[in-house]
C-alpha cells in the first residue's frame, strides 16, 4: 500500500461520514425554564392585591411592558420578582425540556448548545443560569451553555426561541429559528419559521430530522 494510499484509509476512518454535524441552540426562558409561569406564582404572592395579567392575556414578550399599561408602577413591582435572588435558579422545568434535550445531543451528527440571554441586572441571574442547567441537565452541559445579549452572534443551524423578532449585529443570523410557543407569540406572523408547541410529543425530533437533511 503506498504511503498515499495508507493516509486517504486513516482520513475515511477518522472523517468516515460525510454528513455534515446540525448544530442546535435551544434556549432557557419560556422553552426550558417556566419563567412566565413562576413569574405569576411569585407576584401574585408578593402582590396579592394588585391586578395581574392571567398567562393566555399575555400578549408581549416583555411581562414588564404590559404591566406598565396596568398601574404606573407594576412595571417596577414585576420586576423586583424576576431580579430577586434565587428566582431563576428556582425556575421549574418546561415539561419535557430536560429529556428532549439529552435525547436530542444523543442523536447522530447533532450537536447541542444551551443560549440564552441574561439579565441586564446580572447580579443573580448569570450564576443561577449555570446552576439550573447543573442541576437539571448535568454537569457536563455546563460546557455547553453559551450566554449572550445577541444571539446572532451566536453561529448555529437551528435556535429553539419563543422570542417573536430576535435581532442582533448580525443580519441575517446563521441559524434558523424555530419559534417555541409562549402565550404571547401564539398570534405572530411566522415569516417561514416553524413552529414548536411542545417538547412532550416526537415533534421536535421531526424538525431536528427535517432540518438534518436541509444543511
Ligand atoms: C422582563 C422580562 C425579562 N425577560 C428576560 C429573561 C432573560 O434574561 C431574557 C430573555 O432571554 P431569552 O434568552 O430571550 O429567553 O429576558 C424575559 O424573558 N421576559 C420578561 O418579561
Ligand atoms: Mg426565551
Amino acid at each position: 500500500m503506498s504511503t498515499r494510499t495508507r493516509k486517504s484509509t486513516h482520513a475515511h476512518r477518522t472523517f468516515g461520514s460525510s454528513q455534515k454535524r446540525l448544530r442546535v441552540l435551544v434556549d432557557m426562558d419560556q422553552v426550558l425554564c417556566d419563567f412566565e409561569g413562576s413569574f405569576l406564582v411569585k407576584y401574585r404572592e408578593k402582590y396579592p392585591e394588585e391586578p395581574f395579567i392571567p398567562l393566555e392575556e399575555r400578549n408581549t414578550f416583555y411581562i414588564a411592558d404590559q404591566y406598565a399599561k396596568l398601574e404606573p408602577d407594576m412595571q417596577d413591582k414585576a420586576r423586583d420578582i424576576w431580579n430577586a435572588e434565587g428566582f431563576f435558579l428556582n425556575l421549574p422545568e418546561i415539561k419535557g425540556g430536560c429529556q428532549a434535550l439529552t435525547e436530542m445531543s444523543q442523536m447522530e451528527d447533532v450537536d447541542v448548545f444551551i443560549c440564552t440571554s441574561p439579565l441586564t441586572f446580572y447580579k443573580y441571574c448569570l450564576q443561577e443560569k449555570f446552576k439550573w442547567v447543573e442541576d437539571h441537565l448535568g454537569p457536563d452541559w455546563i460546557s455547553r451553555l453559551v450566554i449572550t445579549k445577541d444571539k446572532t452572534m451566536v453561529h448555529g443551524d437551528v435556535l429553539i426561541d419563543d422570542k417573536p423578532r430576535i435581532r442582533g449585529v448580525r443580519d441575517p443570523p446563521s441559524w434558523k429559528q424555530v419559534l417555541f410557543t409562549a402565550p404571547y407569540n401564539q398570534k405572530v406572523d411566522l415569516r417561514g419559521r416553524q413552529r414548536l408547541n411542545t417538547w412532550t410529543d416526537d415533534c421536535w425530533r421531526d424538525i431536528i430530522e427535517d432540518f438534518k437533511k436541509r444543511i
